[in-house]
């Protein structure tokens, strides 16, 4: 498919940016005489709604990439040809198609391996990767919390979080996060004979005191963006003893929940340093195998430098992270760049 000239797309605060890219663009235009970067993308309704928003496929478009809906009910080999897959779906079938396609095409790049996001849909296996990263603990330590994975039977868990030696109270988090409203619904625990109420399977975690504010680190590729983001508030031990029960808690964390111009208690509102997450960000995209994700992190209340990651979510809601257009359409044109550098190589 070849570029088309008659597409601009003439946002004033893109122009610099524009500029930038087209020299980056004419590179690699002039390596492959002019050709279109096709990104064929298979979202749900929700995410295309809010990751496919005009001024992306705008700026995509006069960076030389086009994205094209996948339609679902036709062989994908039929459609195309793609440079590159983006995918959000799921189910086993979604899966297989793509393994397969991944087999036939060795030349496209889908954006993730279907096995390698398969490992962010249960929160058993989800932190694992952290749990077993030695990082140098120059910037600050990196756990996870002390958390216990239910399947099955409600009666046994009581006696679970006594021979753990889990701390009350918990936050009971569904054992699959596969992105569905019931993958997101959590809820608190304050006493545990009140456990045996909840509905396996599922995990327990221990709550960590945070100051009310968490970081989401968005990371496309090589890219990184941390932002602040509204929490559950710290909780004492007077309440925990006051509370009982299981209370069901809705979406704290979620976009319109943004910390970032709020006025904070510094110590709580600091960002993790840089090169802390960056080395995360590294480690984690290596062992997981994966170039779209985030991370939530919060920090210890009362300590400088301790920090647990709580949750990774493939593909997020990229659309709410500040200057996104610009980062994943440099991130697809970096993709095709070295694709391109590693086939003159040899
Ligand atoms: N161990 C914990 N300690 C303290 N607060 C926690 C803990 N786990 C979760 N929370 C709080 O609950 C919120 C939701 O938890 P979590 O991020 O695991 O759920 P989720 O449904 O997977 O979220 P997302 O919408 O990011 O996918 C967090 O943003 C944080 O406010
Ligand atoms: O709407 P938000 O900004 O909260 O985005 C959320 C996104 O919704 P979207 O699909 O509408 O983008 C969710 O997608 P599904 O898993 O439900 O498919 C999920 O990825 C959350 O983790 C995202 O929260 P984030 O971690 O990125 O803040
Ligand atoms: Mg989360
Ligand atoms: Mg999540």
């Amino acid at each position: 498919m070849r570029l088309k000239e008659d597409l601009p797309y003439t946002a004033d605060e893109d122009v610099s940016e524009m500029e930038e890219t087209v020299s980056l663009q004419a590179r690699y235009s002039n390596a492959h005489q002019r050709k279109v970067v096709v990104v064929g993308y298979a979202l749900t309704s929700k995410k295309t709604k809010s990751f496919m928003k005009p001024k992306l496929e705008g700026l995509a478009r006069n960076k030389g990439i086009l994205f094209v809906a996948i339609d679902q009910n036709r062989p994908l080999s039929d459609q195309g040809p793609f440079d590159i897959v983006l995918h959000k779906l799921s189910g086993k079938e979604w899966r297989q198609i793509l393994e397969e396609y991944r087999q036939t095409h060795p030349e496209v790049t889908v954006l993730d391996p279907p096995d390698a996001i398969q490992h962010l849909h249960s929160r058993q296996s989800m932190l694992q990767a952290v749990a077993d990263m030695q990082l140098s603990e120059s910037y600050g330590r990196v756990d996870v919390p002390k958390q216990l994975v239910i399947k099955k039977d409600a009666s046994t868990i009581s006696d679970g979080v006594v021979k753990v030696g889990l701390n009350l109270p918990l936050v009971a988090k569904p054992l699959v996060a596969d992105g569905s409203e019931k993958s997101h619904q959590l809820s608190l625990a304050y006493d545990k004979y009140s456990l045996q109420k909840l509905e396996p399977p599922l995990v327990l975690q221990e709550f960590v005191n945070h100051g009310g504010v968490m970081f989401k680190v968005f990371i496309v590729g090589e890219a990184i963006k941390v932002v602040r983001r509204f929490s559950l508030p710290n909780v004492c031990m007077r309440e925990v003893l006051k509370n009982a029960g299981i209370h069901r808690f809705p979406r704290v964390s979620h976009a319109a929940a943004s910390a970032d111009d709020a006025d904070l208690d510094p110590h709580v509102a600091e960002l993790p340093p840089r090169p802390l997450l960056e080395r995360l960000a590294k480690e984690l995209r290596r062992r997981l195998g994966l170039r779209l994700f985030n991370l939530d992190i919060i920090r210890e209340y009362g300590t400088r430098d301790q920090y647990y990651v709580i949750d990774i979510n493939y593909f997020p809601g990229y659309g709410k992270m500040p200057e996104y257009e610009h980062i994943f359409t440099d991130f697809l044109l970096g993709l095709m760049q070295s694709k391109y550098k590693k086939r003159t190589t040899y």
